[in-house]
């Protein structure tokens, strides 16, 4: 009597199987064959990426789920608005289905004194959140037009919204509120953007839908083990590989024309459209930006219920982006010696022996050759681990795993008392108790309740927002700030990664040294991003756009009210008058017919800043200042937490919060001065530092 449809539940269930089997089919029509070639605009983001076996198998059944609300909407409900399907969970449950490909849930072992690859067990009452392959988190329900995974929609009249590059077309010019700062001031450098770049990746990786995903399943009685994460598995995966593998999903015809009708086009294709007046696209003639849409898997509770995207790093702060998420990387990264990480004889970052083309480095994240500013990023915490860990003990594994931890608790220390205080300023910083000096003041502690899972909001919304900033050029310099190299950032991509190794301490001037763009969105990632060699690239505006709609995420007045704690009620346009100027107000009306249509990202970038020169508003900070709370207080390893199963002692602490980005590069590179604070400008109240006046980290205190 708790399952008011159970006979038409059974039916739906029936189904699942048929979903499952048709899901494999619709992956890998049978005519299709338009692939995205090397030389094609944008070509890194839809080239297919690595997923670890096992997780294709989540990916599929999750799809049963998904498959399974559409019928019970559509066939029980015969109309549009959104259902509440939590009657219909209970239902569901089918433990062939929703079973546990990777969390090894009743394992957990609490008084472990470290992380565990991946990010499981961090939270112990429930193992799987904040763990890689689990879902991004939402701060609002989904809105997807059919309730389930279709594009938003207009408010009022239900057409589709406007194409994202009228949007970026229109709005890209001009940021509110940003204006180019004098030589006086200091601001945020480009090296504590690409710093945010880092962060991002260490929390959050979207999966492109891919055309040739091997179905797996699971032989309960072969007992063989199949490492994954932290355990062993007592069963195997058994996969087929379709014999098609390579690039990725091609939405557009093949000279971006138009986007292929929908009966010869992937399931997963959703494009954007361009104007044909586009003023940098018209030159090439082309209509359409290839878009493929995320890899969805289970909601956290894996019940029937509206589409979630996979994230397939651990969304933990835990520098996965270094050590990677899993065992198999971890032993492919280790040197075996002195708990040190391999590296190349320039001591940039490992290199895969006898590759054949640039660039081959590798690490924990393999977005990491997307640019050489990205790439140093990573090689500063290769060396930073490879300097302390030889000095935390002699037994390998200790001094691996004590490395590791100090790592991640200096790098926490950076993100949280120096880079956040920047971007969402001192006070709000501190009002939102995220920094705090632990050696000064009470901190707070772990708790258990909070979800630190990242969220759609945030990663896919308002943390894009610094893609707004980043500079058209990048300039080395030398140590007199002579200007030695200058590029144009779409030159400036992953087969340019070799500059480490001959200009190394000159990239991280150029990049510290010069501000980020206050000037509105660069032509060089609206229209040459990942460009091809014909000149035309892809714009990461329109994508970011796109792929928040494809995500389903809520408008930004949505996000406004919440922000505000419902205490805006957004009605009309002249309700948005405090938030935007009347300018900005204007031209949004202009682009969308409903007030509440504004895309989120669109808004966070237009919305009034909150203090003069700040590169975000109130809506900004509140959804960025909520990740960073959660991943704060919802990491049972965060590094000032006295009450953990292994925590720092009070001397340690303090010797932590002694720890600086500047002492950081001095201690790294072959730098001899730097900025005070190395994330802004150099300037009166920022001079640069010798570093010989920079005391030395002392390593002997966490010596073991
Ligand atoms: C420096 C040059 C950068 C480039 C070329 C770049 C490019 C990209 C691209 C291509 C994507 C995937 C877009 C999609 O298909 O949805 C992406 C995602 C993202 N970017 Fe950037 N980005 C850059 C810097 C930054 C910075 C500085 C930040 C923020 C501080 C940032 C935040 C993000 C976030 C949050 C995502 C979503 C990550 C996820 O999958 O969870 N990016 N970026
Ligand atoms: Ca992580």
């Amino acid at each position: 009597q708790n399952c008011p449809f159970a006979q038409k539940a059974f039916y739906a269930s029936k189904n699942m199987d048929r979903a499952r089997t048709r899901y494999i089919d619709e992956l890998n029509p049978p005519d299709y064959d338009l692939y995205v070639t090397e030389d094609h605009p944008g070509f890194e983001v839809w080239a297919e990426g690595d997923v670890a076996y096992p997780f294709w198998d989540d990916f599929s059944r999750a799809r049963v789920l998904l498959t399974t609300t559409e019928i019970i909407n559509h066939k029980m409900f015969f109309k549009r608005e959104c259902e509440d399907l939590s009657a219909y969970t209970k239902c569901f449950h089918r433990s062939d289905v929703c079973y546990d490909t990777f969390c090894l849930c009743n394992e957990c072992n609490a008084k472990s004194k470290y992380r565990t690859m991946g990010g499981t067990c961090n939270n112990i009452g429930n193992p799987k959140l904040g763990a890689q392959y689990s879902a991004y988190g939402r701060i609002l329900p989904p809105d997807y037009h059919d309730c389930i995974h279709s594009e938003r929609r207009s408010a009022i009249s239900s057409e589709e919204l406007p194409s994202p590059r009228i949007i970026s077309n229109i709005l890209s010019q001009y940021i509110s509120g940003a204006e180019q700062p004098d030589n006086q001031t200091s601001v945020l450098n480009v090296f504590g953007s690409i710093f945010g770049q880092l962060i991002t990746h260490d929390v959050g990786s979207r999966i492109n839908v891919q055309r040739s995903v091997p179905f797996c399943f699971r032989q309960k009685y072969l007992r063989r083990n199949f490492e994954v994460n932290e355990g062993l598995f007592s069963f195997l995966f058994v996969c087929f590989l379709p014999d098609v593998a390579g690039p990725g999903i091609q939405c557009c015809s093949q000279y971006y024309t138009r986007r292929l009708s929908e009966d010869i086009s992937h399931p997963a294709c959703k494009p954007i459209d361009i104007p044909t007046n586009d003023t940098f696209y018209g030159q090439f003639e082309a209509n359409c930006l290839n878009f493929i849409s995320s890899q969805t898997t289970f909601s956290s509770k894996c019940e029937v219920g509206p589409a979630q995207q996979s994230n397939s790093v651990s969304a933990f702060l835990d520098l996965s982006i270094i050590y990677g998420d899993d065992l198999a990387t971890q032993k492919r990264l280790r040197s075996k010696k002195q708990g040190r990480l391999i590296t190349n004889a320039g001591n940039v970052l490992p290199e895969i022996p006898k590759c054949p083309q640039q660039p081959c480095y590798f690490l924990g994240d393999p977005r990491l050759v997307q640019t050489p500013m990205l790439a140093q990023w990573h090689s500063l915490f290769l060396r930073l681990h490879n300097l302390i860990a030889p000095q935390m003990s002699s037994n390998d594994e200790t001094a691996y795993q004590e490395g590791k931890r100090l790592t991640t608790a200096l790098y926490q220390r950076l993100v949280y008392n120096e880079w956040l205080p920047i971007i969402l300023g001192e006070a709000e910083s501190r009002d939102r108790q995220l920094s705090c000096d632990p050696s000064k003041e009470n901190c707070g502690k772990y708790d258990p309740s909070v979800d630190p899972s990242t969220t759609n909001e945030f990663a896919h919304g308002a943390f894009r927002w610094l893609h707004a900033f980043i500079p058209s050029t990048i300039n080395l310099y030398g140590p007199n700030k002579e200007l030695i190299m200058s590029r144009a950032f779409s030159d400036m991509n992953s087969s340019q990664v070799n500059i480490l190794e001959t200009n190394y301490d000159d990239l991280i001037r150029g990049t510290f040294y010069d501000p980020i763009n206050y000037g509105g969105w660069s032509p060089e990632l609206r229209n040459r991003m990942m460009r091809d060699s014909k000149g035309m690239g892809t714009d990461l505006f329109s994508f970011d756009i796109n792929r928040g709609r494809d995500h389903g995420i809520p408008s930004f007045p949505d996000l406004l009210s919440y922000c505000t704690n419902s205490s805006t009620e957004i009605n009309s346009w002249t309700d948005l008058d405090q938030y935007f100027t009347p300018a900005t107000l204007d031209t949004l009306q202009a682009v969308y017919s409903s007030h509440r249509d504004i895309d989120l990202l669109v808004g966070v970038l237009q919305e009034r800043r909150s203090t003069e020169r700040s590169t975000l508003g109130p809506t900004g900070i509140c959804i960025i200042g909520l990740q960073f709370r959660q991943l704060k207080y919802g990491d049972r390893f965060y590094y000032q937490w006295t009450d953990g199963p292994h925590p720092f002692t009070q001397p340690q602490l303090a010797e932590i919060e002694e720890f600086s980005m500047a002492k950081f590069l001095c201690s790294v590179t072959s730098l001899t001065s730097v900025p005070t604070n190395s994330f802004l400008t150099p300037s009166a109240t920022n001079p640069m530092v010798s570093c010989a006046s920079i005391p030395k980290f002392n390593f002997a205190l966490f010596a073991k």
